[in-house]
Protein backbone atom coordinates (compact mmCIF):
# COMPACT_ATOMS: atom_id res chain seq x y z
CA UNK A 1 0.00 0.00 0.00
CA UNK A 2 1.62 3.40 -0.85
CA UNK A 3 1.14 6.09 1.88
CA UNK A 4 1.83 9.69 1.44
CA UNK A 5 2.71 11.36 4.62
CA UNK A 6 4.61 15.22 5.58
CA UNK A 7 7.78 15.34 7.23
CA UNK A 8 7.85 18.24 9.90
CA UNK A 9 9.41 19.40 13.26
CA UNK A 10 8.75 22.34 15.46
CA UNK A 11 12.40 23.34 16.93
CA UNK A 12 13.98 20.43 15.70
CA UNK A 13 11.72 18.19 17.62
CA UNK A 14 11.02 15.86 14.56
CA UNK A 15 7.67 14.32 13.28
CA UNK A 16 5.98 12.29 10.35
CA UNK A 17 3.02 13.12 9.75
CA UNK A 18 -0.07 10.79 8.59
CA UNK A 19 -3.44 11.89 7.10
CA UNK A 20 -5.70 9.16 8.01
CA UNK A 21 -8.77 11.49 6.91
CA UNK A 22 -8.20 10.40 3.80
CA UNK A 23 -6.12 7.65 3.78
CA UNK A 24 -6.05 4.20 5.60
CA UNK A 25 -3.86 2.27 7.64
CA UNK A 26 -3.49 0.09 10.56
CA UNK A 27 -0.42 1.57 12.92
CA UNK A 28 0.66 -1.50 15.62
CA UNK A 29 3.53 -0.61 17.84
CA UNK A 30 6.19 -2.57 15.78
CA UNK A 31 5.08 -0.71 12.63
CA UNK A 32 5.38 2.96 14.44
CA UNK A 33 8.96 1.62 15.34
CA UNK A 34 10.01 0.63 12.11
CA UNK A 35 8.99 3.93 10.62
CA UNK A 36 10.51 5.80 13.41
CA UNK A 37 13.77 3.96 12.49
CA UNK A 38 16.80 6.57 11.73
CA UNK A 39 18.28 4.16 9.72
CA UNK A 40 15.45 1.68 7.89
CA UNK A 41 12.67 3.90 8.00
CA UNK A 42 11.59 7.55 7.70
CA UNK A 43 13.43 8.34 11.52
CA UNK A 44 11.28 10.55 13.62
CA UNK A 45 10.64 11.46 17.63
CA UNK A 46 7.04 11.07 17.43
CA UNK A 47 4.51 10.19 14.66
CA UNK A 48 1.33 12.82 14.60
CA UNK A 49 -2.04 11.06 13.30
CA UNK A 50 -4.33 13.34 11.69
CA UNK A 51 -7.88 11.71 12.23
CA UNK A 52 -11.71 12.82 12.03
CA UNK A 53 -12.99 13.84 15.55
CA UNK A 54 -15.16 11.00 17.39
CA UNK A 55 -16.66 14.42 18.66
CA UNK A 56 -19.23 16.70 15.83
CA UNK A 57 -17.87 19.57 17.90
CA UNK A 58 -14.31 19.22 16.98
CA UNK A 59 -12.22 19.69 13.58
CA UNK A 60 -9.87 16.92 13.78
CA UNK A 61 -8.81 13.83 16.08
CA UNK A 62 -5.48 13.88 17.17
CA UNK A 63 -3.24 10.91 18.01
CA UNK A 64 0.47 10.88 19.19
CA UNK A 65 3.21 7.87 19.16
CA UNK A 66 6.58 8.14 20.64
CA UNK A 67 9.62 6.30 18.81
CA UNK A 68 9.54 3.23 20.68
CA UNK A 69 5.54 2.84 19.43
CA UNK A 70 3.66 3.76 22.52
CA UNK A 71 1.03 6.16 22.24
CA UNK A 72 0.89 8.96 24.29
CA UNK A 73 -1.79 11.59 25.34
CA UNK A 74 0.12 15.22 24.10
CA UNK A 75 2.61 16.55 21.87
CA UNK A 76 2.88 20.50 22.04
CA UNK A 77 5.85 21.19 19.25
CA UNK A 78 3.03 18.36 17.19
CA UNK A 79 -0.19 20.34 18.62
CA UNK A 80 1.82 23.10 15.80
CA UNK A 81 3.11 20.96 12.97
CA UNK A 82 -0.78 19.15 13.02
CA UNK A 83 -2.30 22.90 12.50
CA UNK A 84 0.24 23.79 9.62
CA UNK A 85 -0.47 20.27 7.68
CA UNK A 86 -4.01 20.61 7.89
CA UNK A 87 -4.01 23.67 6.25
CA UNK A 88 -1.11 22.75 4.03
CA UNK A 89 -2.99 19.66 3.28
CA UNK A 90 -6.26 21.66 2.24
CA UNK A 91 -8.04 19.25 5.08
CA UNK A 92 -9.81 22.99 6.38
CA UNK A 93 -9.24 26.30 5.61
CA UNK A 94 -10.05 27.52 9.42
CA UNK A 95 -6.87 29.61 11.20
CA UNK A 96 -8.57 27.97 14.43
CA UNK A 97 -8.89 24.57 14.75
CA UNK A 98 -10.45 22.42 17.60
CA UNK A 99 -8.91 19.17 17.99
CA UNK A 100 -9.53 16.38 20.42
CA UNK A 101 -6.84 14.55 22.60
CA UNK A 102 -6.87 11.70 24.11
CA UNK A 103 -6.96 13.68 27.38
CA UNK A 104 -9.82 16.76 26.22
CA UNK A 105 -9.57 19.27 23.47
CA UNK A 106 -7.09 21.37 22.41
CA UNK A 107 -7.46 24.63 20.27
CA UNK A 108 -4.63 26.02 17.89
CA UNK A 109 -4.82 29.52 15.80
CA UNK A 110 -2.37 30.53 13.35
CA UNK A 111 -1.03 33.93 14.07
CA UNK A 112 -0.70 36.73 11.00
CA UNK A 113 3.33 35.95 11.27
CA UNK A 114 2.45 31.96 10.78
CA UNK A 115 3.61 30.91 13.78
CA UNK A 116 1.15 28.86 15.84
CA UNK A 117 -0.37 29.84 19.36
CA UNK A 118 -1.85 26.39 21.58
CA UNK A 119 -4.53 26.80 24.17
CA UNK A 120 -2.68 23.79 25.74
CA UNK A 121 -5.34 23.22 28.20
CA UNK A 122 -5.12 23.82 31.95
CA UNK A 123 -2.56 21.42 34.05
CA UNK A 124 -3.28 18.61 35.97
CA UNK A 125 -1.37 19.22 39.52
CA UNK A 126 -3.07 16.47 41.46
CA UNK A 127 -0.98 13.72 42.31
CA UNK A 128 -3.13 11.07 41.23
CA UNK A 129 -3.92 12.86 37.48
CA UNK A 130 -0.50 13.70 36.80
CA UNK A 131 0.43 10.49 37.60
CA UNK A 132 2.58 10.67 40.10
CA UNK A 133 2.61 8.73 43.68
CA UNK A 134 2.41 11.42 46.98
CA UNK A 135 0.14 11.90 49.99
CA UNK A 136 -0.60 15.49 49.27
CA UNK A 137 -0.26 17.70 46.43
CA UNK A 138 3.09 20.07 46.68
CA UNK A 139 4.85 22.46 44.17
CA UNK A 140 8.11 20.36 45.20
CA UNK A 141 8.67 16.16 46.03
CA UNK A 142 11.93 14.85 47.25
CA UNK A 143 12.64 11.76 45.22
CA UNK A 144 15.02 9.45 45.81
CA UNK A 145 17.22 7.75 43.04
CA UNK A 146 19.63 5.33 44.73
CA UNK A 147 21.48 7.56 48.27
CA UNK A 148 20.71 10.99 46.46
CA UNK A 149 17.34 12.79 46.73
CA UNK A 150 16.36 15.66 44.06
CA UNK A 151 13.62 18.35 44.53
CA UNK A 152 10.95 17.15 41.43
CA UNK A 153 7.77 18.99 40.19
CA UNK A 154 5.11 16.81 38.92
CA UNK A 155 2.74 18.15 36.37
CA UNK A 156 0.45 16.87 33.47
CA UNK A 157 0.05 18.54 30.44
CA UNK A 158 -1.98 15.54 29.58
CA UNK A 159 1.23 13.63 29.53
CA UNK A 160 3.61 13.35 32.30
CA UNK A 161 6.09 15.84 33.54
CA UNK A 162 8.74 15.51 36.12
CA UNK A 163 10.52 19.23 36.45
CA UNK A 164 13.61 19.66 38.36
CA UNK A 165 15.93 22.84 38.43
CA UNK A 166 19.25 22.93 37.76
CA UNK A 167 22.39 25.90 37.74
CA UNK A 168 23.93 24.94 34.52
CA UNK A 169 21.51 23.59 31.81
CA UNK A 170 24.79 22.57 29.85
CA UNK A 171 25.96 20.30 32.64
CA UNK A 172 22.77 19.41 33.62
CA UNK A 173 23.03 15.12 34.18
CA UNK A 174 19.87 14.33 30.97
CA UNK A 175 21.45 11.43 29.64
CA UNK A 176 22.27 9.95 33.38
CA UNK A 177 19.41 10.83 35.45
CA UNK A 178 17.19 11.13 32.80
CA UNK A 179 16.13 7.78 32.01
CA UNK A 180 16.10 6.84 36.04
CA UNK A 181 13.53 9.30 36.84
CA UNK A 182 11.95 8.68 33.16
CA UNK A 183 11.22 5.16 34.50
CA UNK A 184 11.07 6.03 38.25
CA UNK A 185 8.13 3.87 40.37
CA UNK A 186 6.78 7.76 41.40
CA UNK A 187 5.87 8.07 38.42
CA UNK A 188 3.35 5.04 37.47
CA UNK A 189 3.41 6.01 33.93
CA UNK A 190 6.47 6.31 33.09
CA UNK A 191 7.29 10.85 32.72
CA UNK A 192 9.23 13.47 30.93
CA UNK A 193 11.98 15.23 32.98
CA UNK A 194 12.82 18.32 31.98
CA UNK A 195 16.03 20.18 33.74
CA UNK A 196 15.10 24.05 34.06
CA UNK A 197 17.73 26.51 34.14
CA UNK A 198 15.89 30.34 35.49
CA UNK A 199 18.10 32.87 33.96
CA UNK A 200 15.31 35.35 35.11
CA UNK A 201 12.13 35.85 36.15
CA UNK A 202 10.78 35.93 32.47
CA UNK A 203 13.58 33.58 31.14
CA UNK A 204 14.58 29.84 31.44
CA UNK A 205 16.91 27.51 29.49
CA UNK A 206 15.07 23.80 29.02
CA UNK A 207 16.07 20.23 28.26
CA UNK A 208 13.99 17.84 28.23
CA UNK A 209 14.79 13.76 28.27
CA UNK A 210 11.71 12.72 26.73
CA UNK A 211 9.23 9.09 27.43
CA UNK A 212 9.80 6.79 24.91
CA UNK A 213 12.22 8.87 22.98
CA UNK A 214 15.12 10.34 24.80
CA UNK A 215 16.60 13.80 24.45
CA UNK A 216 14.93 15.79 21.85
CA UNK A 217 16.11 19.32 20.60
CA UNK A 218 12.78 20.20 21.66
CA UNK A 219 9.67 19.53 24.13
CA UNK A 220 6.38 21.66 24.16
CA UNK A 221 4.25 20.29 27.04
CA UNK A 222 7.88 20.17 28.77
CA UNK A 223 8.44 23.55 27.99
CA UNK A 224 4.54 24.37 29.46
CA UNK A 225 5.04 22.14 32.39
CA UNK A 226 8.29 23.79 33.49
CA UNK A 227 6.56 27.38 33.31
CA UNK A 228 3.89 26.01 35.50
CA UNK A 229 6.53 24.19 37.81
CA UNK A 230 8.68 27.43 37.97
CA UNK A 231 5.50 29.37 38.76
CA UNK A 232 4.59 27.21 41.77
CA UNK A 233 7.76 27.75 43.02
CA UNK A 234 7.63 31.13 43.28
CA UNK A 235 10.74 31.23 40.50
CA UNK A 236 9.14 32.64 37.37
CA UNK A 237 6.30 35.19 36.53
CA UNK A 238 3.08 34.74 33.96
CA UNK A 239 4.98 35.18 30.61
CA UNK A 240 8.24 33.40 29.86
CA UNK A 241 10.56 32.51 27.10
CA UNK A 242 11.78 29.19 27.30
CA UNK A 243 15.31 28.88 25.23
CA UNK A 244 15.56 25.03 24.36
CA UNK A 245 18.65 23.30 22.18
CA UNK A 246 16.42 23.62 18.80
CA UNK A 247 14.91 27.56 19.46
CA UNK A 248 12.99 29.61 21.58
CA UNK A 249 9.20 29.12 22.85
CA UNK A 250 6.68 31.61 24.13
CA UNK A 251 4.91 30.29 27.47
CA UNK A 252 1.78 31.80 29.16
CA UNK A 253 0.29 30.68 32.25
CA UNK A 254 -1.67 32.99 34.70
CA UNK A 255 -2.25 30.45 37.77
CA UNK A 256 -3.99 27.13 38.53
CA UNK A 257 -7.44 26.13 36.79
CA UNK A 258 -6.11 28.28 33.45
CA UNK A 259 -4.87 27.23 30.20
CA UNK A 260 -0.86 27.38 29.42
CA UNK A 261 -0.25 28.96 25.90
CA UNK A 262 2.20 28.14 23.80
CA UNK A 263 3.80 29.97 20.79
CA UNK A 264 6.00 29.17 18.28
CA UNK A 265 7.14 27.74 14.54
CA UNK A 266 5.85 24.43 12.81
CA UNK A 267 8.12 23.85 9.64
CA UNK A 268 7.82 20.99 6.85
CA UNK A 269 10.74 19.56 6.04
CA UNK A 270 9.49 17.15 3.32
CA UNK A 271 6.14 15.57 1.57
CA UNK A 272 7.16 12.09 0.91
CA UNK A 273 5.14 8.35 -0.14
CA UNK A 274 6.74 5.11 1.14
CA UNK A 275 5.01 1.02 0.26
CA UNK A 276 4.17 -0.45 3.83
N1 LIG B 1 7.78 16.22 22.05
C1 LIG B 1 6.57 16.38 22.70
C2 LIG B 1 6.11 15.38 23.71
C3 LIG B 1 5.88 14.01 23.07
C4 LIG B 1 5.32 12.96 23.99
C5 LIG B 1 6.22 12.60 25.12
N2 LIG B 1 7.46 12.00 24.70
C6 LIG B 1 5.49 11.66 26.09
O1 LIG B 1 5.79 10.45 26.12
O2 LIG B 1 4.61 12.13 26.82
C7 LIG B 1 6.15 17.81 22.94
O3 LIG B 1 6.58 18.68 22.16
O4 LIG B 1 5.33 18.07 23.82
Amino acid sequence: MLIRFNKMHGLGNDFMVLDLVTQRLKLTPELVQQLGDRHFGVGFDQLLVVEPPTDPAMDFRYRIFNADGSEVEQCGNGARCFARFVREKRLTGKREIAVETAKGPIYLYITEDNQVRVDMGAPRLVPAQVPFKADIQAPTYSIAVGTEFYEISAVSMGNPHGVLVVKDVEQAPVHTLGPLLEKHERFPAKANIGFMQVISRREIRLRVFERGVGETLACGTGACAAVVAGQLRGLLDSQVTVHLPGGTLSIQWTGPGNPVWMTGPATTVYEGQMHI
